[in-house]
């Protein structure tokens, strides 16, 4: 699966990307009450522009992304100094406060995350046919620690064609992530000329007490 993702950086075949930051994260980030400092998990995260953001507004960032292209692109953007080291099989590259870890989501470890007080998902559970985002929903759970909160940004579409993206309905985001998030639908955006439709939400996870 990852392969197919390689080969879509490769062929330049990304039209998922955004040049401006995402007007969910602007609008609703600073309405999560997430202090600033904190480290934001960004999983499956491109040359996400949103980073930046996040980083602008003093939130360190660890994004998680298989496809070496994505990162060195989302670099080149910036005139800033890359620091690169190797830890637990991550290629990992510093510009700033941006933390760029090269490889599978599925391989970061609890211990890895051990900083980590939030998340922004724009685009993951699309990128991941159904059985993988049951793992998607779980693994992040186990990396984010009870009380932390995150911002998930979500596609639907008619379902014409199968994906990615994906579409991922409403009950279905529920179904993945109320086991271990308390969620609120936040807002559904207009639907495109192409059916599809966002839908945003804030997540912030549970205690061992629910
Ligand atoms: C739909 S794109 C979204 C990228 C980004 N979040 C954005 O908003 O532009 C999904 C990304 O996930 C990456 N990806 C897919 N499977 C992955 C995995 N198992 N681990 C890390 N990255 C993965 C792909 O290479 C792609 O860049």
């Amino acid at each position: 699966m990852s392969e197919d993702w390689l080969a879509r950086w490769r062929e330049g075949r990304i039209g998922f990307h955004r040049s401006e930051p995402h007007p969910a994260l602007t609008h609703h980030w600073p309405r999560l009450g997430v202090p600033a400092g904190t480290k934001v998990l960004v999983p499956l995260c491109g040359k996400s522009v949103d980073m930046r953001w996040l980083a602008q507004h003093d939130y360190p960032v660890l994004g998680i992304e298989v496809a070496a292209e994505a990162i060195e692109q989302f670099l080149e953007q910036s005139p800033a100094e890359v620091s690169r080291y190797h830890k637990a099989g991550f290629e990992i590259s510093r510009q700033g406060s941006v933390e760029l870890w090269c490889g599978d989501f599925f391989h970061l470890h609890i211990d890895q995350a051990a900083e980590i007080g939030a998340f922004y998902d724009r685009a993951s559970l699309i990128a991941l046919p159904p059985a993988t985002r049951h793992r998607y929903a779980f693994h992040l759970a186990q990396l984010i620690p009870p009380g932390a909160k995150g911002l998930l940004v979500s596609i639907t579409h008619d379902e014409s064609w199968e994906g990615p993206p994906y579409s991922v309905p409403a009950e279905e985001i529920r179904t993945l992530f109320e086991p271990n998030f308390r969620l609120v639908h936040l807002e559904d955006n207009p639907e495109q000329e192409d059916s599809k439709r966002e839908s945003v939400w804030e997540l912030e996870r549970r205690g061992p007490h629910g």
